[in-house]
């Protein structure tokens, strides 16, 4: 028997910040997960945890750098990321993940819980930085402009084709960059795109749609160098009125929560940098 690849952390520390240094408090809500690998076989192997930095200490470490303040989340994930690689001296490797939820200003101090969430995963060893932005849960729909007909059909297959159906997901989206970049410009320009991409592509398959939405993240910002989409494909079955004697031109819906299509695809930039630790 032999030790495989191993990893641990502090999964999901939930931090809220508030930032009282102008005239109205600035909100951030974070969900933080650190992972840290490197030569830790001593613990597995005989129980010895001399250096294993506990996951304790790691939760702390996101609290007390808190205190500085967070700013960007990929900055504050670099932070992390370089503080467990630099100062612990088994770990080699150190990945940060944050998702942060939303809240939109209703008042000088209030909020309301907004829609959707940003995210990062920061890597960091001795070789180098990658850094993964996204979004997440960005829920979408078209009432028209959706078809999906001429798929490959055998024995089993019932689905009806359809030239008008509604088109809905919720856009797990990341992109790796090439360089350093203003996040939070390029995290703007990004959504915009994935938003823009699914209102005007005229889909023939969610497929078509993940694709247009990838190319125009890519064009929206240079320091991309390549796209993953998830998207779930939320079908909205079109009700039979016929048993009460109502006909149902495209305007009756069961929108069903599962099963659900799972489309999902990379849009890279020709020559785009290796991705080396991007997507550990
Ligand atoms: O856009 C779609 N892609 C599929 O692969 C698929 N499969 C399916 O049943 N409906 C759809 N829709």
């Amino acid at each position: 028997m032999e030790l495989g690849d191993n990893q641990y952390g502090k999964a999901e520390v939930r931090l809220v910040r508030v930032d009282r240094d102008g005239p109205q408090h600035r909100l951030t809500d974070l969900t933080v997960t650190t992972t840290l690998a490197g030569d830790l076989a001593a613990t597995h192997l005989t129980g010895d945890n001399a250096g294993v930095l506990p996951t304790d200490t790691q939760k702390n470490v996101v609290y007390a750098f808190a205190r500085d303040g967070v700013g960007q989340i990929e900055d504050f994930a670099l932070r992390l990321a370089r503080h467990f690689v630099d100062t612990t001296p088994t770990i080699d490797r150190a990945r940060v993940h944050i998702d942060e939820h939303s809240w939109d200003r209703v008042g000088g101090h209030s909020f309301a819980k907004g829609a959707g969430t940003r995210s990062t995963t920061v890597s960091a060893s001795a070789d180098g930085e990658w850094v993964v932005s996204g979004v997440g849960d960005l829920v979408l729909l078209n009432t028209t402009g959706s078809e999906f007909h001429g798929f490959h059909r055998d024995e089993y297959t019932t689905l009806q084709e359809t030239s008008d159906r509604i088109l809905a997901t919720a856009v797990s989206a990341r992109w790796r960059h090439a360089e350093p970049t203003d996040w939070g410009t390029s995290a703007t320009a990004a959504r915009a795109a994935l938003i823009g991409a699914f209102a005007a592509t005229h889909s023939l398959s969610l497929q078509q749609t993940l694709y247009a939405m990838g190319q125009k993240v890519l064009e929206a910002s240079s320091s991309i160098a390549e796209v993953r989409l998830s998207l779930p494909n939320r079908h909205h079955f079109l009700v039979d009125l016929q048993p009460f004697g109502l006909d149902n031109p495209g305007e009756v819906f069961f929108a069903a929560d599962r099963p659900y299509g799972l489309i999902e695809g990379a849009v890279r930039r020709p020559g785009a940098p290796e991705p080396g630790l991007a997507w550990w």
